[in-house]
Order: structure tokens, then sequence, then C-alpha cells
């Protein structure tokens, strides 16, 4: 792991474990019932104060117009709530795929507003923070309170849990999957019963984007069927990235080494506390001091 006290700030990754669609809210949003799965992997991010009041991001994202990117939405949305008349430069060290599932626009948004809560001290609590960050993207109140957790509502009602360690082959098949658009099908089932969370059996759940995606995107399906060989796997959120589910680091990076070459792929524990989280309580620690 980094210096805890260095200047990254990580963004890590997430999985759902499941996802069940129970019906829609008044606004159109689907009501969900999931898994939040914390990683330990994910992109990392660097902040530089300015005495001007400019947010800039030094490493532009392709195909991301700066003024879309969540990174600066969340520097923009802090600092008006605020009030600060500090700018900042930040610097994003990005590994995850884009429209994979795996969270990462959602986990920069989050890691910006934890980051700049503290080097502006805002003095912002976790629930304020997370309701500011719901407004970006439903994901992003899960990667403020960075714990693995049952969600329900549009995933912004979070209920944390302990998991046996586990760890993850999480492969990307190469394309990207609009979360609208999957949200926007027809045919998408919408009526899950809800189910009780100290019942969760991963194989009595589901994924219920997975039989939409894996039929409009044949090379989702293909991975998909390529690993359930291995070891019990499912699509995350509403795609594209697949993941397979392991005891051990070393059996996740046997079936690795046996993936065929065009499907890209990382390796990921499963942690109860996100990297985010730990480097927050260590720089609140350090200030303490
Ligand atoms: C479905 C999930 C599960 O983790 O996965 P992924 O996007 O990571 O795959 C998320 O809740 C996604 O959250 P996020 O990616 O932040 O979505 P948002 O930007 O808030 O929404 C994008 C669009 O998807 C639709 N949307 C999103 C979330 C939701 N619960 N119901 C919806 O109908 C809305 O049309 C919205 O305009
Ligand atoms: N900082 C960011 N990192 C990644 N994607 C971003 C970012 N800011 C905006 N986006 C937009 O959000 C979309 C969804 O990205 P991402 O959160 O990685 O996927 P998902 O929601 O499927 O996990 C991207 O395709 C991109 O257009």
């Amino acid at each position: 792991m980094d210096n805890l006290l260095d200047d990254w700030w990580p963004s890590p990754a997430k999985l759902n474990l499941f996802l069940h669609i129970l019906g829609r809210n008044q606004k159109g949003y689907h009501l969900l019932q999931t898994l939040f799965q914390m990683l330990d992997v994910g992109d990392r991010l660097a902040f530089k104060l300015t005495n001007d009041a400019k947010i800039s991001l030094s490493t532009p994202l392709k195909g991301v117009p700066e003024e879309e990117n969540l990174i600066i939405r969340a520097a923009k949305l802090l600092q008006s709530t605020c009030g600060i008349s500090k700018g900042v430069t930040i610097t994003l060290d990005k590994h995850l795929p884009m429209g994979g599932g795996i969270g990462g626009g959602s986990s920069n948004a989050a890691t910006t507003l934890v980051a700049l809560n503290e080097l502006w001290n805002c003095k912002l609590n976790n629930t304020q923070l997370a309701e500011l960050g719901l407004a970006l993207g439903a994901d992003v109140p899960i990667f403020i309170h960075g714990q693995t957790a049952f969600a329900s509502g549009v995933g912004e009602q979070i209920f944390p849990i302990q998991l046996p360690s586990q760890w993850y082959l999480v492969a990307n098949p190469g394309i990207h999957v609009s979360t609208a658009e999957v949200f926007a099908a027809p045919e998408l089932p919408r009526n899950a019963s809800p189910i009780r969370w100290d019942n969760y059996k991963f194989e009595e759940t589901r994924n219920d984007c997975q039989t939409f995606v894996t039929n409009r995107h044949p090379e989702v399906a293909k991975l998909l069927q390529w690993l359930v060989h291995y070891a019990p796997s499912r699509m995350t959120g509403t795609g594209a990235c697949v993941f397979a589910t392991f005891a051990t680091e070393a059996q996740a990076m046997e079936i690795q080494a046996k993936l065929p070459e065009k499907w890209t792929s990382f390796i990921a524990k499963g942690v109860e506390q996100s990297p985010l989280k730990i480097k927050q309580q260590a720089v609140r620690a350090a200030s303490d001091m």
C-alpha cells in the first residue's frame, strides 16, 4: 500500500455481487437491492491547492470534456457549497476501465469530495458528503462511506456487513456499456421481491441487468461463459465487466493466466473498509496529533 500520508488519495473500484431491481421511484430511477463489495485496487488522485478559485484537471480523460468530468463537478460542488475561495489542480492516475460497472467515475467523485473536505477544511461529516455526492451519481454515497455493504433505494441506503475473505478476477470484455441505456430498456425485469439481508447467499441471487446486457453484447456473454467454467461468476452493475470469485489470490492468478489475451483483467481482494476510508482516517488522526 502507498504511504498513508503521501499526496495520493485512493479511488477504489466496487463490485455489485448481486443486483435486484424492485421497481422505480417517482423520478423514474430504479429501486435496487445490491451488495457493494469494496476492492483494494483502483485509481488515485492528487490535489495541489491554489490561491485563486480555479479548479482544473492536469490529466484530462479522453472522451470526457473537463466540465463533465465527475472530478471537476465534485470539486465545484464542494467549493460552492462551503463558500471556499481557494482553488485546486487535480491529477488523476487512471487504471479502472470506464463504463465497466466497477464505479470508476463515481469513485473519483467520492475521493475528490473526501480529500478536498480535508484539504479545504470544510468540516463536513461523511453523511453530509454522501448527500452532496448523491447529486453527482447514485454510486457516489457508497464510496464516501467506504464500506462493503448491502444497499437499497437507488443505492444510498447502506447497511455495512462483513463477508468472508474473497479474491476476485475482474475481466473486461473491452466494450463500454452505458448505465442510462441499460436502465432505459423496456425488457428489463423490474419486479424482484425484496430479500432479507441475513438470508443472503450468492447462489440465490442474480444480476437483473445481466440477461439484457449479454443479449445485447455477445462479447459479455462469451466472457461470462468462459469464466463460469472455472468459478462462480457474474456481471457487475450494468456491465460490461464480469467477475469470478475465488478463496485465494493464487487460484485467481491461475485462471487469469489462462484468460484469452483479447480480454484484459485485474485481480483484487474484497475488503471490508475501502482504501479511501483508511486514508481519510489516517489523515484525520495525523491532524489531531
Ligand atoms: C446500477 C449501478 C449499481 O452500482 O451500477 P453501474 O453504473 O456502476 O454499473 C449504479 O447504481 C448506477 O449508478 P451511477 O453510475 O452513479 O448512475 P447515475 O449516473 O446516477 O445514473 C445514470 C442513469 O441511469 C439511470 N439510473 C441510475 C441509477 C438507478 N438506480 N436507476 C436509474 O434509472 C438514470 O437514467 C440515470 O440518468
Ligand atoms: N472521472 C471519471 N472517470 C470515469 N468516467 C467518468 C469520469 N467523469 C465522467 N465520467 C463518465 O462516466 C461514465 C461512466 O463511467 P464509470 O463510472 O467508470 O462507469 P460505471 O458507472 O459503469 O462503473 C464514463 O463513460 C464517462 O463518460
